[in-house]
């Protein structure tokens, strides 16, 4: 039996109810879902407080409610696009189908042959990593953007100090 298999990637900094819904909607149409937790070397910065491990441990626990099997898989950067989609086939289950709305990573896969999707959007005015990075650092709400079990983790690694700190901003505002 084959079953179908899909590919969607993220930074993940944080995971977020958009990324959440996304992948529920993926769940429908495919058997298994392979998540590439990109730029998985990176940590301790503005714009990607989170290493790859916490990050993993947002995916699993906030998807422990869905009935969508799942690997999360942590891709590092390298340097040649080129040579990219051939890195992340090498580390990853197989799969059939891409997907994304990183025009980037959709013009890769179909060089490569690869079939690709764009999933619909889903309130990116609000579900956005950036915003919530914001709202940690300023001291306001963020923890209604993003699923239960991802403040859980955030708490349990005491995850705004960290990036308050690492952005130099830890003042009182
Ligand atoms: N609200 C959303 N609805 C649907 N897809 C989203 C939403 N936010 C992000 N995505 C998609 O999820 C994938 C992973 O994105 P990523 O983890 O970088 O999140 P992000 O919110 O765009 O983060 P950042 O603001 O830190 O760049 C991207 O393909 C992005 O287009
Ligand atoms: N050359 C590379 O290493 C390469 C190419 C394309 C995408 N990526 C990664 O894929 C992820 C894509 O996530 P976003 O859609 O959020 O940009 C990022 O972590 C990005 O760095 C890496």
């Amino acid at each position: 039996m084959h079953l179908k298999r899909a590919f969607y990637i993220g930074r993940f900094q944080p995971f977020h109810k958009g990324h959440y819904s996304v992948i529920k909607t993926i769940g429908k149409d495919i058997d298994e879902l392979v998540i590439g937790v990109g730029s998985a070397q990176r940590s301790h910065e503005t714009p990607n407080p989170f290493t790859a491990g916490e990050r993993i441990m947002m995916i699993r626990h906030s998807l422990a409610d869905t009935d969508i099997k799942h690997y999360a898989v942590p891709i590092d950067d390298i340097q040649q696009n080129a040579v990219w989609v051939s890195y992340v086939t090498a580390r990853t289950p197989p799969f059939d189908i891409v997907y994304s709305n990183n025009p980037l990573i959709l013009e890769l896969f179909e060089e490569a042959g690869i079939e690709t999707k764009q999933p619909p959007m889903y309130h990116r005015d609000k579900y956005s990593g950036t915003l919530i990075r914001e709202k940690m650092i300023a001291g306001e709400d963020w923890e209604q953007f993003v699923p239960e079990a991802v403040t859980e983790v955030i708490e349990e690694i005491d995850g705004v100090r960290r990036l308050k700190n690492v952005s130099g901003s830890d003042q009182t505002f």
